[in-house]
């Protein structure tokens, strides 16, 4: 279970909250999708979730364990049960696919067994096996700089199955895809998250993606929560609320 709890972020030298007052809790088994517009604090909340983002205020905690207090050693214990996508794929383009779903283990391994790039015949074949999961068989060997979008973030999510998270977070994986390929990919996710059971946690700029595979919507304005339920409950007026802005923020 994650609990976010009376959670505030303020950036040095900024004025205002990035984030302000959240208190969120999620389940294992909840595929939710966070809206809002560009600056709502999509990021700074996932950010804070995975302990890259220390809370101003307030605390983040993965199954009891208040994430905000932990020291680096017990952060990175609790970051190999989260994995993580990027909108930018985050690969290594000159590695082949399974080298870089590989370096999903690097949480798991000492820092030597890292640098040489030494892997066990069974983590080899667990990173084969997420690869056909994720439909990228014929390309096991294949650089991911010869990849296409779409393929490079088939192979970042295969890089967090091989860590078997219990928590996926994604920072608007989809952003640099087409449609087509946005919806084959929320698809992929969909699957991964129902058969590994996990808690899914995606920011996600493109509503109607979102209302289509969320089992829970949580819609950020400025920093505050102001829609959090299901995808039925949010409305033309919660569409309107998340995305049109009533004034202009003035900047100095
Ligand atoms: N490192 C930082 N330093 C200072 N301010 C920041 C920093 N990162 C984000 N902010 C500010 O915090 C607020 C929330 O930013 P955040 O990136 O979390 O929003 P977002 O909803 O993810 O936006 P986008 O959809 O554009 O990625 C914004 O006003 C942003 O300018």
């Amino acid at each position: 279970m994650l609990k976010i709890k009376d959670l505030s972020v303020r950036y040095r030298g900024s004025r205002e909250d990035a984030l302000s007052s959240i208190n969120l809790t999620f389940q294992t088994g909840e595929f939710v999708c966070i809206l809002g517009q560009s600056g709502a604090g999509k990021s700074t909340l996932i950010r804070c979730i995975n302990g890259l983002q220390l809370p101003s205020t307030g605390t983040v905690s993965w199954n009891n364990q208040d994430i905000s207090t932990m020291k680096e050693e017990q952060i990175r214990n609790v970051r190999r049960e989260m994995g993580m996508i990027f909108q930018h794929f985050n690969l290594i383009p000159r590695l082949s696919v399974l080298q870089n779903v590989l370096t999903g283990m690097f949480g798991y391994r000492n820092t030597f067994k890292n640098l040489i790039g030494w892997f066990t015949d069974e983590e080899v074949k667990r990173a084969k096996q997420v690869i056909s999961d994720v439909g990228l068989n014929d390309l096991m060997y294949r650089r991911v700089e010869h990849l296409s979008g779409g393929q490079k973030q088939r192979v970042g999510i295969a890089r967090a199955l091989l860590q078997q998270p219990k928590l996926l977070l994604g920072d608007e994986p989809v952003s640099s895809l087409d449609p087509g390929t946005s919806n084959h990919i929320f698809t992929l996710l969909q699957e991964m998250h129902n058969r590994h059971r996990l808690l899914t946690i995606i920011n996600v700029h493109d509503f109607e993606l979102a209302r289509r595979f969320a089992t829970r919507l949580v819609a950020l304005k400025d920093g505050k929560v102001i829609f959090d339920g299901i995808p039925e409950d949010f409305k033309d007026k919660q569409f309107n609320d998340t995305y049109h802005s009533i004034k202009e923020k003035v900047t100095t």
